[in-house]
Order: structure tokens, then C-alpha cells, then sequence
């Protein structure tokens, strides 16, 4: 057998303690399938005496990343510290320049900086890998940029983010509520150190960014992407799509479209109403799913567990054996001077039907007033229901389905109701799939 491949790894959290165990209980097969042994030489964290439940007496401790990225007794440094910028980003930067590979599980700093880290990476001729970054241990990485890299990909969709996931399945099935639900997911080692980022949909949006690249040929352009999180989802609006036959997921979808003769990018992540019938319906807890719809392959349908230090430690290892194997492509499957800088996509002749939430006061005419705002711009409602709002008295609850129509349609109708003092707060729409 050749020489081992040796690895720092900063980061010894969910993730980094992951790989430890890995690589500890995995490691002959490892070795074999590699054809070397994956070994840890040195690790890095803030605190040294934190208990683990891991060994760390076999590996070296560095205090400083920077001396960790340095050191000359390692060939690839594993990044599991998270943060888009800060000593994650100078670590990255340090250790590609310094002709080592890298393999990290940070979303945030690939949607931010992949474009310049893959360009550095190209420049020195080392690897930059992240396929735990995406949908934690599902290969999406590899099944795109490899298994489906023959195709021309039309569109990416799905469910990306665990914790928001596991939030809305929890809510759907106990009526727990949401705060207590989202203490579990941390506790159970899904969300972001900042958890706004899951809640929010931002760190969905990383993974979005990321995927749309690989898959069109694009920048990574996370800027662009059109972002609502779950933050505003009530019981009454879960219990609305229930009976409407749906549930609610937190979904991303980016597709290339034309627009005025040049091609441009559709990126948006939001909460949407998903037919029960729909294969992402059923996706439940911290599993995450990605749909890529190829030209030659058809519907891809990607699924499995999006967080949690197993899955995620199963991507990273799996990254390490690419490397020792040396089969290694460009981060984005294409140089960085080929990915095309494209406009994004103006959504609003985008056709759904759309399910929209207004908390009102009861009294005479609010409805006539929402319904008016509705007929102006040309919404078709197609049912409506109104119902008591169980948190605050004198509001009532008014969900409206609309008929299939474009987006521009909807966004007129809210317009006009903006400021109005029949609304106690900004209505929620969320589009209906399936
Ligand atoms: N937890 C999960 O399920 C998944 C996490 N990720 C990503 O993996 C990365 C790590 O996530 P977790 O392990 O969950 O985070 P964590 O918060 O559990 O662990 C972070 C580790 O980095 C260390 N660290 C932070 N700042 C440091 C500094 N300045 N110097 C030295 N060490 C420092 C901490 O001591 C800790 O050991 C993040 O980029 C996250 O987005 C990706 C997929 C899934
Ligand atoms: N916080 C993320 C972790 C994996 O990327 C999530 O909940 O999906
Ligand atoms: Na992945």
C-alpha cells in the first residue's frame, strides 16, 4: 500500500468529531477502497480540554490554524469550522496557496468565495472539495458534477435545509411549537451555530447557489437569490394546507431561463405548499432531497440524511478518498473562466397557483377590501376561508388559493393592500406545488 494520505482537520464539532469516529471505526475498509490509509496527523479547535468522547492523543494539536495550514507533514486540510469569512475563509485560502487540498463542509464561505477559492485551487493544481457543504451526506455533488455530467441539467428543486425540515415535519405531525422544535434540532446537532441562517432560509440559499453553478455552468451568485425562511409559518397555516391536501416544505428551485433574448437564473428559496401526492411531501425530519432534471437522464431524485454528524462525516471521508485516489475535477465541473455570469431571472411571469394568509381585523369590509385588491390585478381566487386567530382576539386568519396565474398578478394584489389598516401584519404567500 502507498503512502497514507495525511490530513489536518480544524474544527473538532458535530462535524469534525464525526470524521474522527469514521475514520476510526471505518478505517481498514477506508484504506482499501482508497488504496492508502486516510490518516489525521494534526487537529485544531478552540478548546483543548473539551470532552469529545473521542481520543485525540493519536493527533497533534494546533492552537493556531494558520500554523495548522502551514504545517509541511500534511497534503489535505479538512475546514469544519463554519462562518463564511473569518479564520475558516483564511484557512481555506492559506492552505490552497500553500498547494495543500482541501475539503470543507462550509456552505456559507463556497456560496461566498468558491468562485475565488476554485481559482485559487485551479491555479495551484489541488482539489477543492465540499460535498458535505450540500445536502450533508446525500452525493449530490457527485451525482451531478459526475453521475449526471453528460446531461445539460434544466432544473434543480428540493428540500435543503434539515433543520427547517425537521421543524415543519415536527409541527405538521405533534403541533409542536416552534421554538421548542428548534431547540431540538440544535441540540441534535442540525442547525447553524446561528440558527437564523436555517430558519431563515439563508443556509438553504447557500446550498442553492452552490448546486445552480454546478449545475448551469453559472458564478455562484448567492446574492441573487430570492430568500424566505419559515419564521412567519403558523400551526393555522400547516392545519390550512392540511385540509387543503398539502403540507409545507422549505424549498429551493433554480432554473436558467430566457428573458428579453439572453439566457438568465431563476434562484429562490421560500416555504411552498407541496400536494401530499408529491415525492416531496413525504420527505420528513432532517432528510434533505434534491431533484436534477437532465435532457438525456430525465428526473433525478437524490435523498437521504442533510444533517447530523454521521451523514455530514460520510460526505467529508468520502471527499478524502477522491483525494488519495487522485481522481479529482474542477470544484464547479467546469475551469472558472468558463462559468457564465447571468442576469437574474425577473420572476413574475412565473405561473402557480398561490396560497396567501391575512391576519385581519373583524370587522365589515376587510374582506371586500382584500378581494377588490385581488380582482384589480387580475387573481382568481379560488377558495377562501376565514378563521379565528387562536393567538391574538379581534384578528381573524383569511387564506386565499388562487387560481394558476403569474406571479407579477399576486405581487400587484399585495401591493395595493400594503399599509392598509384593515391588515395587523404583512400577509404570507406561499406557492402551491404538485
Ligand atoms: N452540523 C451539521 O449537520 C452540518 C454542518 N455543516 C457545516 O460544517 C461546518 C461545521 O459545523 P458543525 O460541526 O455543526 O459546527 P460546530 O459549531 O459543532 O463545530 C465548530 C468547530 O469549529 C471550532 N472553531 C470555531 N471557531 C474556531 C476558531 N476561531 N479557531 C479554532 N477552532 C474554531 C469549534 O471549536 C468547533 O470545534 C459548518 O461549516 C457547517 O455549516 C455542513 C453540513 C451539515
Ligand atoms: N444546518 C444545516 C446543516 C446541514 O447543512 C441543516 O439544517 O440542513
Ligand atoms: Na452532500
Amino acid at each position: 500500500m502507498t503512502a497514507p494520505l495525511r490530513i489536518a482537520l480544524a474544527g473538532l464539532g458535530t462535524v469534525g468529531a464525526g470524521v474522527i469516529r469514521l475514520l476510526e471505526a471505518n478505517g481498514e475498509l477506508i484504506a482499501a477502497r482508497a488504496g492508502r490509509p486516510l490518516q489525521v496527523v494534526a487537529v485544531c479547535a478552540r478548546d483543548r480540554s473539551k470532552d469529545r468522547g473521542i481520543d485525540l492523543s493519536p493527533y497533534a494539536w494546533e492552537d493556531d490554524m494558520t500554523a495548522l495550514a502551514a504545517r509541511d507533514d500534511v497534503d489535505a486540510v479538512v475546514e469544519l469550522v463554519g462562518g463564511s469569512d473569518g479564520p475558516a475563509l483564511a484557512l481555506a485560502r492559506n492552505a490552497l496557496n500553500g498547494g495543500k487540498q482541501l475539503v470543507t463542509a462550509n456552505k456559507a464561505m463556497i456560496a461566498h468565495h468558491g468562485m475565488e477559492l476554485a481559482g485559487i485551487a485551479e491555479a495551484k493544481g489541488v482539489a477543492l472539495k465540499y460535498e458535505a457543504a450540500v445536502a450533508g451526506g446525500i452525493p449530490v455533488i457527485k451525482g451531478i458534477g459526475e453521475g449526471a455530467a453528460a446531461n445539460r441539467i434544466e432544473r434543480i428543486f428540493g428540500i435543503l435545509n434539515g433543520t427547517c425540515n425537521y421543524i415543519l415535519s415536527e409541527m405538521e405531525g405533534s403541533g409542536a411549537d416552534f421554538a421548542d422544535v428548534l431547540k431540538d434540532a440544535q441540540e441534535l446537532g442540525y442547525a447553524e451555530a446561528d440558527p437564523t441562517f436555517d430558519v431563515e432560509g439563508v443556509d438553504a440559499a447557500h446550498k442553492l447557489a452552490i448546486l445552480a453553478a454546478l449545475s448551469f455552468g453559472t458564478a455562484v451568485d448567492f446574492g441573487a437569490v430570492d430568500i424566505s425562511g419559515i419564521t412567519m409559518i403558523r400551526a393555522a397555516d400547516i392545519a390550512q394546507a392540511d385540509a387543503l391536501g398539502h403540507v409545507i416544505r422549505l424549498v429551493g428551485i433554480a432554473e436558467p431561463q430566457e428573458q428579453e433574448g439572453e439566457r438568465r437564473l431563476f434562484q429562490r428559496v421560500a416555504p411552498v405548499l407541496v400536494a401530499k401526492d408529491h415525492p416531496l411531501a413525504a420527505v420528513d425530519g432532517p432528510t434533505n432531497a434534491v431533484v436534477a432534471e437532465g435532457n438525456f437522464v430525465g428526473r433525478l431524485l437524490f435523498q437521504g440524511a442533510g444533517a447530523g454528524d454521521g451523514p455530514t462525516a460520510s460526505a467529508v471521508v468520502a471527499d478524502l478518498i477522491d483525494i488519495a485516489r487522485g481522481t479529482v475535477s474542477a470544484p464547479f465541473s467546469l475551469p472558472v473562466s468558463a462559468l457564465q455570469k447571468v442576469a437574474p431571472a425577473d420572476p413574475g411571469s412565473r405561473i402557480s397557483r398561490a396560497y396567501m394568509r391575512f391576519t385581519v381585523a373583524d370587522r365589515p369590509g376587510v374582506l371586500a377590501e382584500i378581494t377588490a385588491a385581488m380582482r384589480d390585478a387580475g387573481v382568481s381566487i379560488e377558495s377562501m376561508i376565514q378563521h379565528g386567530h387562536p393567538e391574538e382576539d379581534g384578528d381573524v386568519l383569511v387564506a386565499i388559493v388562487s387560481h394558476r396565474g403569474p406571479e407579477s398578478a399576486v405581487t400587484a394584489a399585495l401591493a395595493t393592500l400594503e399599509g392598509s389598516d384593515s391588515l395587523s401584519e404583512p400577509p404570507l404567500v406561499m406557492r402551491v406545488i404538485g
